[in-house]
């Protein structure tokens, strides 16, 4: 077992046949899973799809599975031996995974590049919680802000640490994301992407102050500079909101403030 790798195998059949039937896999499909391990989801996948395309780091593991499909007579799985963070993804359409969950964070923006229906997908109860943070409470994040404008995304069952072996310290989620239609630019979603990180690196601080201690993330301008170019604004919405705390501001209020800023920051 590789530590390193999070390598905690779901045992509980229930819960495996669930996560099925919430991504609804029919012959159609061509699924992505990400950290197949030893096949528990795989080869329950590879029985109603068309494709599984299973992407597992570790050689070991790979071999048990590929035994294991063979032996089950199992020929519509594509088993790829690599880091899912580092390689391009052949086309699929749903996307079902019990991740890796230190790659949480990196693999769901990964995700959000491709072009798919459904993801129904396991994470850490904690990260699932601030995926899915509302506007105002302590599990609004930087990532619920920036998954708001790209999925929806639905609380599906709760997982507890029984359920895998070796049992984990902690207890998980399984998530449901479907696409949004997409409503911003390439560039509006950049520009939106570099305040929301600016923002919430400091959740608590007013506006105006979380961006002046952030600035080095949207400009390179120094602290008395950006102080003056705020005296300069004559935008009575936009000065309202920058009084507030970055963490009861909604995203479409960090989008109008993005798009209001970055001309006067970056110009
Ligand atoms: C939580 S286990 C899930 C295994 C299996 N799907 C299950 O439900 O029992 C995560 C798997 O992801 C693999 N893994 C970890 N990091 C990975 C990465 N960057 N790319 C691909 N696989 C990875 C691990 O080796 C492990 O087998």
């Amino acid at each position: 077992m590789n530590k390193n790798l999070g390598q905690n195998y779901l045992i509980d059949e229930n819960k495996r046949n669930q996560i099925i039937s919430f991504a609804n896999v029919n012959e159609d499909d061509v699924v992505l899973e990400i950290g197949s391990g030893i096949g528990t989801l795989t080869i329950e996948l590879a029985k109603r799809a068309k494709k599984v395309i299973a992407i597992e780091q570790d050689s070991n593991i790979c071999e048990i599975l590929n035994q294991r499909l063979k032996k089950q007579k199992i020929d519509n799985v594509e088993l790829i031996n690599d880091d899912a963070l580092k390689i391009e993804f052949p086309k699929f359409n749903k996307i079902v995974s019990n991740l890796p969950y230190q790659i949480s964070s990196p693999i769901t923006f990964k995700f959000l590049d491709y072009d798919f229906d459904l993801a129904v997908l396991m994470y850490q109860k904690e990260f699932a919680l601030r995926m899915n943070g509302e506007v105002g409470s302590k599990n609004y994040s930087r990532l619920s802000a920036m998954l708001y404008f790209k999925c929806d995304v639905k609380h599906l069952t709760d997982v507890s640490c029984e359920s895998f072996i070796p049992k984990p310290k902690v207890d998980s989620t399984v998530i449901g994301l479907t696409p949004k239609e997409i409503t911003l630019t390439d560039e509006e979603f950049e520009t939106y992407s570099k305040f929301t990180k600016a923002l919430f690196q400091h959740k608590n601080k007013k506006i105006k102050n979380a961006l002046i201690d952030s600035r080095h993330i949207i400009c390179n301008l120094d602290k008395k500079e950006i102080k003056s170019r705020f005296n300069d604004i004559e935008n009575e919405k936009l000065e309202k909101y920058l009084t507030k705390r970055v963490i009861v501001l909604s995203p479409e209020e960090i989008l109008y403030i993005s798009k209001e800023l970055n001309p006067i920051f970056n110009d």
